[in-house]
């Protein structure tokens, strides 16, 4: 989106045309966000200065949301915005080195892919400079699919995890995502759609960029999406219910199962069974910490800083 002039492509299409097209007022409030499918009336043909208009947004089959900070409290906690529509995976990039990962970041998006019911993935950069085992060994519980990333390694195992689905990248600055989006996407110039909103202050600026990746190697019908982010840096959970927060830790589900019902599984929680849980050597004692430290922040407890794997 620039100016509200969004870029539209056509499903069906092959080709990269981009249709240009403004809100039809028969929209009201609705918001239009990057993933939208829509339907469009009108001049569709893309021909340069045409203008189409979009009148209809198809039911979202995911939403992607984030909030500028996590208490809901908080006039920023409240600002609750749809990141991405209709993604089936979170792609997580996180640097193994340089700057190290930071497991409170990944809790975070982890927290956030499965309460928009999107698959994590977690691709990790920089590996000529460390070894995944460190962070690899913290989500040792999890299920969770990973890729590793090192300058000049073939990305056909990333392809593969993003062929025919929608992608959304996130990741902290400098980790390596704009190289690995101009990796994957030689061509990054001719992005097809874009969806920004600049709000007021630095907390609220959001954008998304959607690529359509090339068809490399073996053919492939349908190699994918990638939605980039490089307006988003962390994932403000406000939006999240402190029982919704768990599903980011399914590690920890089963062992808050003999708990009191109205347990709020926090360190103050004298009876709270995650701590034996723990203790009885059933989940990491790190992923507690993180876990309550989410939880701390939604609860408006000061200034809550994602840690490093080496401070977890
Ligand atoms: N050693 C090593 N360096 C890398 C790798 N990938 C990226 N870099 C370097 O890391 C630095 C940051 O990379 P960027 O792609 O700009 O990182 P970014 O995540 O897009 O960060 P922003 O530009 O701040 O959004 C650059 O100097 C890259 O050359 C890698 O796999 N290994």
């Amino acid at each position: 989106m620039d100016r509200g002039r969004y870029g539209c492509v056509r499903e069906d299409g092959t080709g990269d045309d981009v249709i240009t097209a403004m809100r039809a007022r028969e929209l009201g409030r609705k918001s239009v966000v990057v993933g939208d499918r829509v339907a469009l009336v009108g001049d569709s043909s893309g021909d340069a200065g045409t203008l189409a208009r979009i009148v209809r947004i198809s039911e979202r089959t995911s939403v992607l949301r984030r909030t500028a900070d996590d208490d809901d409290t908080t006039p920023e906690g409240r600002l609750e915005r749809v990141v991405v529509a209709n993604a089936d995976q979170l792609v997580i990039v996180s640097a193994l080195s340089d700057p190290p990962p930071r497991t409170g970041f990944i809790d975070r998006c982890l927290v956030a892919a499965y309460d928009a019911d999107i698959e994590p993935l977690l691709c990790l950069t920089k590996a000529d400079l460390a070894g995944p085992e460190q962070v690899l060994g913290y989500y040792a519980e999890l299920d969770l699919p990973h890729v590793l990333v090192r300058p000049g390694s073939d990305l056909d195992e990333l392809r593969g995890l993003l062929a025919g689905r929608i992608s959304v990248l996130v990741g902290h600055s400098g980790v390596g995502k704009s190289t690995l989006v101009n990796r994957l996407v030689p061509d990054a110039l001719r992005a097809v759609g874009v969806v920004s909103a600049i709000g007021k202050g630095r907390h609220t600026s959001t954008s998304a960029v959607a690529l359509r990746l090339p068809a490399v190697g073996r053919s492939r019908k349908d190699p994918g999406w990638i939605i980039d982010t490089p307006g988003i840096r962390s994932f403000g959970l406000a939006h999240v219910s402190a029982e919704s927060l768990l599903h980011g830790f399914p590690d920890l589900v089963e062992g808050t199962l003999e708990d009191q019902p109205n347990c709020g599984h926090t360190a103050a929680d004298a009876d709270c069974r995650l701590d034996a849980w723990v203790a009885e050597g059933k989940a990491d004692e790190r992923r507690l910490t993180s876990y309550r430290r989410l939880l701390s922040s939604r609860a408006g407890e000061g200034d809550v800083r994602d840690t490093t794997a080496d401070e977890v």
